[in-house]
């Protein structure tokens, strides 16, 4: 959709902002842009757009050589969003919103509607907000409205120049979540600037990691944090890497444990022989339709074949037959393709040793923090080595 081919840009006094830049933004993909300030970020963006023009090379956007293509109607194509907003301060929140289509001579009414539905798009009711002007907004507020103004004309491509920089981090987080929601729905071609590696690895489908005017690596946020392809690069992501890889990192099948199953009207002391047999600790505990119920400890199962479990006498060992006497419940499941992150705080924040991963209502096997561990060096050696991660045999110290 967008193609970059041995594109330089140098100015006058020596500096070459942009040094030989060839890579491709698919249709539909949302590309990130990070490196330090000053390394060429925003002149690559804005010769998308042609506020910029290159020194050397060619820009195609749907093959098309964009030098060739008058730069009114280029942007008309290309929905822009920057951290300044740049929202006009004497016109409402709605009739900013209409600002493009406005320019393309939509009738009134259509372009007010259409406004409006973008505004609600982003979250912003625009009976409450559409007659406000951009100074009754909060900081979060008018990004809101630079996004909506931005894809008021369906542009297929979005520039977008450090959009969440100006908000606080707990704003930011919120812009993003809702951005890539919208993303999720409307698939636009998505240049994205920012100089902070956690945005660049939490929005992006493939990043462009820069060092000067050049990019070192053009991957996705996992092989980046992965596999770093130069000393640059692994510095620039930052040493704790290793964490910011949990987030992009799903849980697949192949990851996962599997524990001793049993039903909850399964036969209690059948069920500790089972476990016995087995050499296990512990179980998880179906319900009758396959849903998960929690867990059973052999231990428990096994007083109740014994007669008593607690020392409360004959009402436990009456009732004690069925593995549903002595299972406790576990509310906590993750489905299958959630990031490793989140199974390790769902974790943490259970006090539990592991979670199940459950495919729509049907369970598939459980995590376990070495699972976990093991999941996460299978994954970086198989992006390393460009294999599927089931592909990937790693070795662990004895006893880790
Ligand atoms: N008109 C100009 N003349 C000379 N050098 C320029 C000019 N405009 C930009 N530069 C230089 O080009 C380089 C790249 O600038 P650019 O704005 O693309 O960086 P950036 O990566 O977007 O940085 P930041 O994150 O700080 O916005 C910088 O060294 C900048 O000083």
């Amino acid at each position: 959709m967008i193609r970059f081919e041995h594109v330089t840009k140098s100015y006058a006094d020596g500096t070459t902002a942009v040094d030989d830049l060839s890579f491709e933004v698919a249709e539909g993909e949302l590309v990130t842009l990070v490196g330090p300030s000053g390394c060429g970020k925003t002149t690559t963006m804005k010769m998308v757009n042609r506020l910029i023009e290159p020194t050397a090379g060619h820009i195609y956007l749907d093959g098309v050589d964009i030098s060739t293509i008058d730069p009114v109607a280029l942007r008309r194509r290309i929905g822009y969003v920057i951290q300044q907003v740049g929202l006009f301060p004497h016109k409402t929140v709605l009739d900013n919103t209409a600002t493009v289509p406005h320019l393309l001579g939509w009738p009134r009414k259509k372009a007010r509607d259409r406004a409006a539905e973008l505004l609600d798009l982003v979250g912003l009711d625009p009976a409450q907000y559409g007659d406000r002007y951009p100074d009754q907004l909060s900081g979060g507020q008018r990004q809101r409205v630079g996004v909506a103004r931005a894809l008021a004309a369906d542009p297929p491509v979005l520039l977008m120049d450090e959009p969440f920089g100006a908000v606080d981090p707990v704003v930011r987080e919120h812009l993003q979540t809702e951005f890539l929601r919208l993303q999720s729905t409307l698939h636009k071609t998505v240049l994205f600037v920012t100089h902070d590696i956690e945005e660049a690895v939490r929005l992006g489908d493939r990043i462009a990691v820069y060092g000067t005017g050049r990019v070192e690596q053009f991957d996705t946020p996992a092989t980046v944090l992965g596999a770093p392809a130069t000393p640059y690069v692994a510095e620039f992501v930052g040493a704790d890497r290793g964490l910011k890889r949990l987030s992009v990192t799903p849980i697949e099948t192949g990851d996962l444990e599997q524990p001793p199953v049993v039903r909850l009207d399964d036969d209690a002391a059948r069920a500790a022989a089972r476990l016995d047999e087995e050499g296990a600790a512990w179980a998880v505990v179906l319900d009758a339709d396959g849903g998960l119920h929690g867990w059973v400890s052999a231990a428990g199962l096994k007083a109740a074949g014994g007669g008593t479990e607690t020392g409360a006498g004959a009402a436990t060992a009456a009732t004690g037959r069925e593995v549903r006497d002595h299972a406790r419940r576990m509310d906590a499941w993750l489905p299958t393709g959630a990031p490793l992150k989140q199974a390790f705080s769902t974790m943490l924040q259970h006090d539990a040793g592991w979670i199940a991963v459950l495919e729509e209502e049907r369970f598939l096997g459980v995590l376990t923090p070495a699972a976990l561990h093991a999941a996460l060096r299978r994954s970086t050696a198989a992006d390393a080595g460009r294999l599927a991660r089931d592909e990937v045999v790693v070795e662990s110290v004895p006893g880790a």
